[in-house]
């Protein structure tokens, strides 16, 4: 495919013997950003070094730019990755670092500078070019670890996990400069996080991984949307999305398929799709209010419903009842979810 940035195709691999990745397929058009999102341990830095090279495949072809790049070592697939840690050498100075990967491969030194120099502009690290990653702030380093890997002009840019040691309020504006810095250069990214945040703001495109499979591929919206999975449904969106047996305290209007479907179905719904009443309305199911979290305009109640079914609720703070209150509980069906219980896979609205 020629507008194939990057594609793996029923790729494997291997830890210590243990398969950690299952037959992925994944296709990133040029240009793409794809965020790849998953817990702990889901196999997303295993995609990345698969890609890179620095792990074998047991099985499946990995194409770069077209070019089936599976048997290749690392330095001859022209892709740049990005570290959590940076990875700077402490001993050279912030210009030496981002013109070393040209300078191993025989750049010229004054071509090399002045690539650096424009890739630090880029970037935005231009006034740091003479200090060393010791006198650095962790965002510094950041943008220096990012000309890094952009002053080597890949095809494809690996980032894995590369604003995790930031503060909360420098990952933010780091956040917005990688994808302007994204849309800048048209590059084709592939970035890893845990942080389902910062996949929904920066993905064209995110694949959720879940032990080592690809659960579900999709735009931020789709997948905020219409999760393919339990797993997906609750992954994304905090607090959680609530989880009911379908035949539970809420009934579908109407002859929805959920209502004859019995104990193995579930109901899902965000916080923000339920609404509360007062106790005397003659509206929806009544609950108790077992606590609530404020954040700053929004707060969420915890409720308990008939049958020790736990829902949470988000309502305006302004609005909000008190623990240990009575409130009655509406669910907004156009915004729920129907899943089989024995496999997880989404089925419809209810
Ligand atoms: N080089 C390695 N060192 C340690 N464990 C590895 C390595 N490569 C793969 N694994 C194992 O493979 C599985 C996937 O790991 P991987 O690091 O890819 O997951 P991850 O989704 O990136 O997790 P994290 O967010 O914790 O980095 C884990 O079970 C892990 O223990």
């Amino acid at each position: 495919m020629s507008t194939a940035g990057l594609a793996l195709a029923g790729v494997s691999a291997a830890y210590r013997g243990a398969e950690v990745l299952h037959a992925v397929d994944l296709e990133v058009a040029r240009g793409e950003l794809l965020v790849v999102l998953g817990p702990s341990g889901a196999g997303k830095s295993t995609v990345l070094r698969v890609v890179a090279g620095l792990e074998p495949v047991t099985a499946g072809r990995v194409s770069i730019a077209g070019r089936d790049v599976t048997a290749l070592r690392p330095g001859l697939r022209n892709v740049s990755m990005v570290f959590q840690s940076y990875a700077l050498f402490p001993h050279l100075t912030v210009a030496e670092n981002i013109a070393f990967g040209l300078e191993v491969r025989d750049v010229p030194r004054s071509a090399a500078r002045e690539r650096a120099r424009a890739a630090a502009e880029t970037v935005g690290c231009a006034g740091l070019l003479g200090r060393r990653p010791g006198q650095l702030s962790g965002g510094e380093r950041q943008r220096v670890a990012l000309a890094r890997a952009l002053v080597r002009e890949p095809d494809v840019f690996l980032l894995d996990e590369p604003l995790s040691n930031l503060d909360q309020a420098l990952r933010v504006e780091m956040r917005a400069e990688l994808r302007a810095l994204h849309d800048r250069l048209g590059a084709t990214m592939v970035h890893v996080t845990h942080d389902q945040t910062e996949a929904l703001v920066l993905a064209d495109r995110i694949a959720v991984l879940r032990d080592g499979g690809v659960e579900q591929i999709g735009t931020p919206d789709e997948i905020w949307r219409t999760p393919a999975s339990v797993f997906v449904a609750r992954f994304v969106g905090s607090p959680a999305m609530n989880l009911l047996p379908a035949g539970g305290p809420f009934t579908p209007p109407g002859d929805a398929p959920t209502a004859a479907a019995g104990g193995d179905r579930l109901l899902g719904f965000r916080p923000e799709a339920v609404t509360l009443a007062d106790p005397t309305d003659d509206v929806g199911v009544a609950a108790t209010v077992e606590r609530v979290e404020v954040v700053g305009e929004d707060a969420y109640a915890y409720l308990t419903l008939p049958g020790g079914h736990r829902v949470v609720a988000r309502v305006a703070a302004a609005r909000r009842p008190g623990a240990g209150s009575t409130v009655r509980v509406t669910v907004r069906w156009a915004d729920t979810h129907v899943f089989d219980a024995a496999s997880g896979r989404r089925l419809g609205t209810a």
